[in-house]
C-alpha cells in the first residue's frame, strides 16, 4: 500500500472522550506490549475495539510491519486491515500456533480469563485464529471486567446452522437455556446472517441450567452456572456437542482463551488482567500514544 496510508503516525490523534478513550488506550497498550519486532503473522479480530488495534499498527513505523501478515476473523476486520494499507492473509492457510500473536475484542472476561465473545457475530473465524495464536490477547473497555461470565453480559452467542435452528431451540430449552435468534435489526429484516451464512442464537441461562432432569442454579457466589457442578465448562462443552451448533462464544481453557487481556479505564489508565497475577493497574501516564 501507499506510503499516505501508513504515514498516519505523523497525525494527531483524533480527541476521543469515555468509553471510546478507554479502548483505545487498551487497544494502544496492548499492541506496544505484545507485537514483537519478530512477529510474521499476526491475527487482527472483530469490534469495536479492534478498530484501534489498526488504529495503533497504522500509526507504527512502516519498517514495523511491512514484514507481518494479518489474518482477520471475518468481513470487518479484513476490510480493517486493507484499508489501512497492512498485508493481508488467508486464514484457510493457518495452521496450529502459526500466528505470532492475535489481538481481538471481547464481550465480558472473567477472573480466570474464560471469555464469552460474538456480540458482532465473528465468534467462529474469532476462534479459529484465536487457537492459531501463540499468544491470544484480549482488549476491552472496564465494562467487560468480572468475576463470572453472564454477570455483566447476558447470553451466551452460538453460531448455528439455519438448517438446524428448531433442533437446536430444542435442545437448548432442555439444557434450561431461552434461545433467542438474534436478528439483523433496523437495516435488514429478519435473521442476522453470519460471514459463514449461518444464524446467530444469543442463550440466556435465566434460572440455571437443566442436566438429566436437574435444574441446576448459578452459585450462590455467582460463579459459573455449577450449582452441581456445570461450570462454565461444562455449559462450553454441552452446547457444542449439540449437533447443527458450529461453535458457541465461550472461550475457554478447552479451546482458546487470551493469556492476557487488557481493560481500559474509566480515568484513562488500563487494567491487566494476567494468570497468576493480581489485576494490575497501569497509569495513563504509562500508555504510549
Ligand atoms: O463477534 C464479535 C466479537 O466477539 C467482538 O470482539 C466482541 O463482540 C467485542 O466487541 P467490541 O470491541 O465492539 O465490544
Amino acid at each position: 500500500m501507499t506510503e499516505a496510508v501508513l504515514r498516519t503516525k505523523d497525525l494527531p490523534l483524533r480527541p476521543l472522550t469515555g468509553v471510546e478513550s478507554a479502548k483505545r488506550a487498551a487497544a494502544f497498550h496492548a499492541v506496544s506490549q505484545h507485537l514483537s519486532p519478530e512477529a510474521t503473522k499476526v491475527g487482527i479480530g472483530s469490534g469495536s475495539t479492534v478498530v484501534y488495534v489498526v488504529e495503533k499498527l497504522q500509526r507504527l513505523p512502516k519498517e514495523r510491519t511491512k514484514n507481518i501478515t494479518f489474518y482477520p476473523t471475518g468481513f470487518q476486520s479484513r476490510e480493517l486491515i486493507v484499508g489501512a494499507g497492512l498485508k493481508l492473509g488467508d486464514v484457510a492457510d493457518l495452521r496450529d500456533g502459526e500466528l505470532d500473536v492475535c489481538f481481538d475484542g471481547a464481550d465480558e472476561v472473567d477472573d480466570r480469563l474464560n471469555c464469552i465473545k460474538g456480540g458482532g457475530a465473528c465468534l467462529m473465524l474469532e476462534k479459529l485464529v484465536a487457537v492459531c495464536s501463540g499468544v491470544f490477547v484480549v482488549v476491552a473497555d472496564y465494562r467487560k471486567l468480572s468475576n463470572s461470565l453472564l454477570s455483566q453480559y447476558p447470553r451466551i452467542p452460538v453460531e448455528i446452522i439455519p438448517q438446524s435452528l428448531s433442533y437446536v431451540k430444542s435442545k437448548i430449552h432442555a439444557l434450561g437455556g431461552v434461545p433467542n435468534m438474534r436478528l439483523g435489526g433496523t437495516a435488514k429484516a429478519g435473521p442476522c446472517v453470519t460471514d459463514n451464512g449461518n444464524l446467530i442464537l444469543d442463550v440466556d441461562f435465566p434460572h440455571g441450567a437443566t442436566v438429566d432432569g436437574v435444574r441446576l442454579k448459578r452459585t450462590a457466589d455467582g460463579k459459573d452456572i455449577k450449582g452441581l457442578g456445570l461450570s462454565t465448562e461444562e455449559v462450553a462443552l454441552r452446547l457444542k456437542a449439540i449437533v447443527g451448533v458450529l461453535e458457541h462464544g465461550i472461550f475457554w481453557e478447552g479451546d482458546k482463551k487470551p493469556v492476557v487481556a487488557y481493560f481500559g479505564m474509566e480515568d484513562g489508565g488500563v487494567t491487566m488482567r494476567k494468570k497468576g497475577l493480581p489485576d494490575t493497574p497501569i497509569a495513563a501516564s504509562e500508555i504510549k500514544m
